[in-house]
């Protein structure tokens, strides 16, 4: 399916999705990366010319290390690749470049491998690249061990140096280095922490601890220990709060040191702080050494494509560091993850827990006879964990907390985007009420007015009827609480996690906003239909609230359907919120654009031909950009690109030629685009900013754009089925 390459639209955009998912984007980078090719090249040539004939290529990805071993001698070259899209194509790019039947490529893991069932006899080098920006995952540690134990020849050792390098074994690369360094970063905090007390008029507090998914010491196993940054990308910088530690040596030629290195116990540095400011994260880079001579490096200030990991500090904690202090972290490599934590500072003599690697499962309290401080509780929170396979239900530790992804912490941390929510709603609310108290509420379709008389004296007058108001958001929201602390408003709620739920029920308690005007809608259910249903038989919604753009900066899919469902559940002077999305784009000139896109050329691959094979998997939309700090030069203003008017559909269009001139001479490579979300005629948001918890997008150009300053270019966009095409021509 990948190569039929369908051009309808929905096709289109699942490819898209497809391509993106089994081809991961760092392939693109790591094969432009002409110097650490031609490093790892150098190293192989090197070991191969010393007499290592019979090489093991481990994840071999496209197949190029493989086809350096190949073409410096070795007389026996095999190649193991996981990944089926992978395998296929290295076999395609070994065949492209002659060297079929001469490479021996298996689609497996290198765990799987044993002699001589797959590889005649034990090599006597191995190459790979299987590490991330935490170095180990991808398993090299498990993959070393297991090839020193079945298909390595033995290792050089003092007793007999005499055996010939053809039969002792090594691995390419030798070892690494890893560093560490604590930093402060806004950017990191705002995605992981939350940083503001009140939200669109809801103080925060009664939230409780709010955590993303990015912890080294929970078991839990929806978290991961580290997430991954470009530190030099990061909007707004980072302040550097130690000076650069050496946190980890590791030696890949030493079969004993690998297997200790899990069981080896958590070791703990003194680190002197040398910059003022908030602790954010621990940031993770390494030193891959390819042999003896060279070396790759990840860190922040080399130009690397590479990202660094990021273990960000979850617990809140006002406690500036400053220069004099010592802050004391935590290293280990539980379950073949490199973990760091940072437990402690040391100030004046005194030590000051920070607490956030305290595993929350571990008890605070002495553990009970059975070790196990409430078996009870524990026994039952894995049980409905089990049952609820919501995956989401943390194990009621002694300190409780509550999982928010990245985005939805960020979306939360974003008070401008939830002031502009409020004013929209207040406005709407505040109309609707006017509208009554003139021509009394409109009951639904019936349009029989109220009595002016007084209402009937029997019980307490319920007061006049409440403006119902739907908030679909993915995700956790808290739009349906601010609208329902407007008064005189019901509001449901689509956040479908329990742990969620409670958060806002929490947040409606502290805020008085009474219980009975938050409800929970259960969109569980696939259909729109069921989603937007009434509120109750003859009663309309007042207001729903779509949720049009996704993280990663695209219009989310079926957007459109949906806000011609919902306008027909509005009740006369209902709205549906935004009203309309005003989509923003501009001319850039941006090799980094290219280099995530595409191989360019054969040139950065070592002179192989690999750019048409991989290129088969090459999507001309960006997302998950951060467009403030994207290297590139802007080749115009930015210009309006397309509407999206929901609240008139039909008004819509699917192609527009847009006009933009070009404001310096340069190749345009890339349009990035963007949206003004309208709430109404006076209240608007933007995507592009730097509270905004979304990223950009960009189409990358299909051929690059050559302009001169003042040149007029004609774009052709098309926006079918939320996806985005644009085609430049003079
Ligand atoms: C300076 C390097 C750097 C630094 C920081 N960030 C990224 C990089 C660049 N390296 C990224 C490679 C990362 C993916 S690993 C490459 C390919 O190997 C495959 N695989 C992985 C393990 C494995 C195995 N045991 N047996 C067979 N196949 C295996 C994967 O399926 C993938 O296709």
């Amino acid at each position: 399916a990948l190569k039929l390459k369908p051009d309808y639209p929905e096709a289109k955009e699942n490819f898209y999705r497809v391509a993106n998912w089994l081809v991961e984007r760092w392939h693109f980078l790591m094969l432009n990366d002409r110097r650490r090719n031609h490093k790892y090249q150098q190293a192989i040539q090197k070991a191969v010319e010393g007499g290592c004939n019979t090489v093991l290529d481990i994840g071999t990805g496209t197949g190029i290390l493989g086809m350096c071993a190949k073409k410096a001698g070795a007389s026996e070259v095999s190649a193991c690749e996981l990944s089926k899209t992978m395998y296929e194509l290295a076999c395609e790019v070994v065949t492209a470049n002659g060297m079929n039947g001469r490479i021996k490529i298996l689609h497996m893991k290198s765990l799987e491998m044993e002699v001589p069932k797959d590889i005649p006899k034990r090599v006597s080098l191995v190459v790979t690249e299987t590490v991330d920006a935490g170095l180990f995952g991808e398993g090299i540690i498990e993959s070393l061990i297991h090839a020193w134990n079945h298909l390595l020849l033995p290792p050089q050792s003092t007793q007999d140096p005499s055996r010939p390098p053809s039969q002792t074994g090594r691995v390419i690369p030798a070892g690494a280095t890893v560093f560490g360094m604590a930093v402060q970063c806004l950017e990191i905090r705002r995605h992981h922490r939350l940083c503001v007390s009140e939200v669109g008029g809801l103080a925060t507090a009664a939230a409780g601890e709010l955590h993303s998914p990015v912890s080294c010491s929970s078991e839990d196993d929806s978290t991961e220990p580290y997430t991954t940054e470009r530190l030099s990308r990061l909007p707004g910088g980072y302040t550097p709060l130690t000076e650069p530690f050496n946190a980890l040596d590791i030696d890949f030629n030493n079969v004993q040191e690998l297997e200790g290195l899990c069981s080896r116990e958590v070791s703990r540095v003194r680190l002197p702080v040398t910059g003022e400011g908030l602790l954010d994260a621990l940031a993770v880079w390494f030193q891959l050494h390819l042999d003896q001579e060279s070396s790759l490096s990840t860190g922040p200030k080399e130009d690397t494509c590479w990202e660094q990991a990021i273990y960000p500090v979850q617990t809140p904690h006002n406690f500036p560091l400053r220069p004099g202090d010592e802050l004391i972290v935590e290293i280990s490599c539980r379950d073949a993850y490199l973990r760091l934590c940072s437990v402690a500072v040391a100030r004046d003599g005194r030590e000051f827990c920070l607490d956030d690697c305290l595993d929350p499962d571990k008890p605070r309290n002495d553990p009970g006879p059975s070790g196990n401080p409430n078996p009870s509780l524990n026994a039952e929170a894995e049980l409905c964990s089990a049952l609820a396979c919501l995956g989401t239900e943390q194990s009621s530790g002694p300190r409780d907390y509550t999982m928010l992804e990245c985005a939805e912490m960020a979306l939360l941390n974003n008070q401008p985007y939830h002031d502009s929510f409020r004013r929209a709603l207040a406005k709407l609310i505040t109309n609707l009420k006017d509208a009554c108290s003139v021509q009394g509420p409109s009951q639904g379709e019936g349009l029989e007015v109220m009595p002016l008389t007084d209402p009937p004296s029997g019980p307490m007058d319920p007061g006049p009827d409440p403006f119902y108001v739907l908030d679909v958001s993915e995700g956790f929201s808290v739009l349906s609480l601010m609208a329902a602390s407007q008064g005189q408003v019901k509001a449901y709620s689509s956040v479908e996690k329990t742990q969620h739920q409670a958060v806002l029920r929490r947040l409606a308690r502290a805020n008085g906003v009474p219980e009975e005007a938050l409800e929970f809608w259960l969109n569980q259910v696939e259909d729109e239909q069921a989603v937007l249903q009434r509120p109750s038989r003859e009663k309309l919604w007042s207001a729903i609230i779509l949720d049009c753009v996704e993280t990663c900066g695209l219009v989310r899919q079926k957007l459109m359907e949906k806000a011609t469902l919902a306008r027909c559940l509005l009740e006369d002077g209902g709205q549906i919120f935004p009203e309309r999305i005003v989509v923003y784009g501009m001319l850039v000139e941006s090799d980094t654009l290219l280099l995530e896109s595409a191989v360019q050329g054969q040139e950065p691959t070592l002179g192989f031909n690999i750019a048409p094979f991989i290129n088969q998997f090459t999507v001309p939309v960006h997302v998950f950009l951060d467009l403030s700090t994207l290297q590139c030069r802007h080749l115009s203003d930015s210009v309006e690109l397309f509407i999206l008017d929901l609240m008139n559909t039909n008004a819509n269009y699917t192609n527009r030629d847009v006009k933009v001139q070009a404001s310096a001479s340069g190749r345009v490579t890339a349009v990035p685009f963007w949206y003004q979300i309208h709430l109404n005629e006076e209240i608007s948001v933007s995507t592009f900013n730097q509270d905004s918890h979304w990223k950009q997008a960009a189409v990358v150009l299909h051929q690059p754009l050559a302009v001169r300053k003042g040149d007029w270019v004609r774009l052709a966009v098309t926006l079918q089925k939320s996806s985005i095409s644009i085609s430049a021509s003079i």
